[in-house]
């Protein structure tokens, strides 16, 4: 290599993996939702996409270089299906956009895609079916119009397509393809669209054009690797291609990227900075292009600038051509900090939101530009208590009895029926207790007139279980915004936002709090419902809580400790919750973990410390109860097979989770697992708005009795039932009911 350290390095270009793309304001949402009520036309819909197209590009036109195409009206997965056009025939409509919409949300003649989570966050993304019959063709209109729109603008603009690799890496098999086809069989059939897309985005004057391959993020087989090597080696003959990952490194794939001839590849150096060492140890051509993603694309933390623009440095050592990015797209973060005026002042100047993001790629990228350090974490962010009572935690805190003691002790303080009957905590969110709860939170409703109204609602509530005869009722969860938000504006070391809203999928958005300090209880959060409930029903009620792996999983969680150190605060807090549960008589207590999979690491070498933190924090939060107290919990969201045994190893007395509609195969794989204590498999898909039948759910409880015995099975709806409406959950749990009662007979 012949270069000279005198030549100084070209100033690297800035830019961005991605960017937020409901609108500051959440224009798409509203706009979306008009059209899907018939208030908004297709050209109305289409002018307000293009308003927030626009302003996407207003706020991106700060960098060197702007990524285009990012736009999406409800997905980018499915913007590639219709880029591919690999739509299937049952999505088929008179217009593209009310095919796009069948496809994204059904309607009366089909089913939708089906949606599932998008690596390790909780964005959503519907999953492509593939299968021989795709008859693959390039679709590039969308992905050019976007080019051009940044371009007639004097942008310098590189047009993002998701990679045909991982395109097919997350599609599922068809349900016309054979046994043993995977849509990964079809990569040769697709690279031959992918090279008509690319030329399309040359002929319009595209230069290096960015193809995502977040897959190549996870464990990948051999076979695949030569997979990406071909693909690769053919896509890059003609087009100048960037590949970008952003969750995790590219570890093994890095290579086989850079030997295929890519002419770039950004690295995601937040989570994946394994990858520059390993790029050290290559020997890399000095013309290869490299993207520093030091600014995180998936947290909200200012970015410290001094450490992005260090590892800016190292690149500039092995390349010469590096740029400053995102370690992934921006679509994980809020669009503004401005609006939120209202966070404590330390903590605001500590947070950075996607336009921030920007500023802070900017500045990393500017050699004379000022690149400060990040301030530490303020003195008063500590609690000296929460650190001394986790510190003197016994080793043996986070373990209980053995399960058989337990269960004893348990049917003796509740004597329950075989197959009891219960619901997973939240009870229809109706529009009036919704409209209660803004009334409150905009001060028109008076403290005591808000929990006049919700305690009202319990004993509709408890007063509706009775009647429908389940076995263990609930308080139904009235006065709970959301399972985590809930807790976090209770306890220390949160903060909410005013606006801070992010795309979970298609419309809808979440706003998560913010975890930022040490997190501690001030008092108790729930017990007063729990204990009203109870007050009004000789029926044991369920005291609800939301586990500490959820609570992270759904916030923004500090960055400056280890999440298991993060977890365990929140554990604590949660253990005090429950012994006041315990001291208020509370005989069974639910702490929910429905995220325990989202946030499982996406490589395999780092699940095992994973899921000893996550199961830890459940054991710290629930371990100190007496045997004679149940502890339950729930999960939902199917793919439970590389957390089995962290469900096993959170060592709950029973576990209701979603099975309905995977036909019961969990009871198989928990029982693998050496999960030996009761499950709840859910036998109503309340995702759905279908009324189950009762010989259906009865059914269902029959092979659970089967794989798991009479003693372990427990009758319950797949999740909580707040999204639905009284008309459905009156009839599906009279049937849920009328199930159990029909086994029981069969088994006595
Ligand atoms: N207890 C909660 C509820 O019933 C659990 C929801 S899991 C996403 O709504
Ligand atoms: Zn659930």
């Amino acid at each position: 290599m012949n270069t000279t350290t005198s030549v100084p390095a070209k100033r690297p270009q800035a830019t961005a993996l991605g960017y937020p793309r409901i609108g500051p304001n959440r224009e798409l949402k509203r706009a979306l939702e008009a059209h899907w009520s018939g208030r908004l036309d297709a050209a109305g819909l289409e002018d307000a996409a293009a308003a927030v197209r626009s302003g996407m590009l207003d706020d991106l036109s700060m960098l060197d270089t702007v990524p285009t195409g990012i736009f999406s009206l409800y997905d980018h997965v499915l913007d590639t299906i219709c880029a591919v056009d690999a739509l299937a025939p049952r999505h088929r409509r008179d217009s593209e956009l009310a095919s796009y919409f069948a496809a994204a949300r059904g309607d009366e003649a089909a089913v939708p895609l089906e949606m599932t989570k998008w690596f390790d966050t909780n964005y959503h993304y519907l999953v492509p079916e593939i299968g021989p019959e795709t008859a693959f063709a390039a679709k590039p209109a969308k992905a050019v119009a976007e080019f051009l729109e940044a371009k007639e603008r004097g942008l310098d603009a590189r047009p993002v397509l998701l990679g045909p690799v991982s395109f097919l890496l997350l599609a599922k098999a068809s349900e016309e393809a054979p046994a043993g086809f995977a849509p990964l069989d079809r990569l040769d059939d697709l690279v031959v669209v992918y090279t008509e897309l690319l030329a399309a985005l040359r002929d319009a004057g595209a230069g290096l054009v960015q193809l995502d391959e977040p897959a190549l993020c996870a464990d990948r087989t051999e076979a695949e690797l030569e997979a990406v090597a071909a693909v690769y080696r053919r896509l890059a003959a003609d087009t100048q291609i960037l590949i970008a990952g952003g969750y995790g490194p590219f570890g093994e794939a890095l290579p086989v990227l850079l030997e295929a001839g890519v002419e770039g590849v950004a690295l995601d150096l937040v989570r994946g900075r394994s990858d520059l060492e390993a790029l050290e140890a290559l020997n890399v051509s000095r013309e290869t292009i490299f993207l520093a993603g030091v600014v995180d694309g998936r947290n909200i933390w200012r970015a410290d600038l001094a450490k992005g623009a260090a590892d800016l440095e190292r690149l500039q050592r092995i390349s010469d051509r590096v740029g400053v990015s995102s370690s992934s797209s921006l679509l994980h973060v809020p669009v503004d900090l401005a609006p939120e005026q209202d966070l404590p002042e330390a903590l605001f100047e500590r947070l950075s939101f996607a336009r921030q993001k920007l500023q802070e790629i900017n500045q990393i990228a500017d050699p004379e530009g000022s690149r400060e350090a990040r301030p530490a974490t303020p003195e008063a962010w500590r609690d000296a208590s929460v650190r001394e009572r986790l510190a003197a935690l016994g080793a043996d805190a986070d373990r209980r009895v053995p399960y058989a003691n337990r269960q004893a002790a348990q049917a003796e303080r509740v004597p329950l029926p075989p197959l009891p009957t219960t619901t997973i905590g939240s009870f229809p969110q109706t529009a009036e207790l919704r409209n209660a709860r803004a009334a409150h939170r905009r001060g028109l409703m008076i403290d005591t007139d808000y929990k006049a109204r919700m305690k009202a609602e319990v004993a509709a509530v408890i007063a509706e279980q009775e009647k429908l005869g389940l076995d263990v009722l609930v308080h139904g969860e009235p006065e709970r915004n959301d399972m985590v938000q809930y807790f976090a504006e209770q306890l220390t070391g949160f903060a909410t936002t005013a606006a801070g809203w992010v795309q979970s999928y298609g419309s809808r958005c979440v706003r998560p709090p913010i975890l930022f300090a040490d997190v501690a209880r001030q008092a108790p959060m729930t017990v007063e419902w729990t204990s009203y409930a109870q007050s009004l029903t000789e029926k044991p009620v369920k005291g609800m809580l939301t586990g500490p792996v959820t609570i992270l999983a759904w916030s923004f969680v500090r960055d400056d400790q280890p999440l298991a150190d993060t977890a365990d605060q929140v554990a604590l807090a949660l253990r005090d919750e429950v012994g006041d549960l315990e001291a208020a008589g509370t005989a069974i207590i639910q702490v929910d973990e429905p995220a325990l999979r989202e946030l499982l690491p996406v490589r395999a070498a780092s699940r095992a410390a994973y899921r000893d933190w996550a199961t830890r924090s459940f054991r710290i939060a629930t371990a100190g109860v007496r045997p004679e107290t149940a502890i339950h919990t729930h999960l939902c969201y199917s793919e439970f097979g590389e957390v089995i045994d962290a469900i096993a190893a959170l060592d709950a007395d029973v576990t209701s989770i979603e099975a309905s509609r995977s036909k019961m195969e969990v009871l198989a794989d928990l029982d693998r697992a050496n999960y030996r204590s009761a499950v709840g498999p859910g036998v109503w898909d309340i995702h759905s708005p279908r009324v189950p039948a009762a010989e259906d759910m009865a059914e269902a409880l029959r092979l659970a009795v089967a794989a798991l015995g009479p003693e372990r099975v427990w009758a319950n709806p797949d999740c909580g039932l707040k999204t639905r409406r009284y008309e459905e959950v009156r009839p599906s749990l009279e049937g849920l009911v009328a199930a159990a009662r029909t086994v029981r007979e069969q088994l006595a």
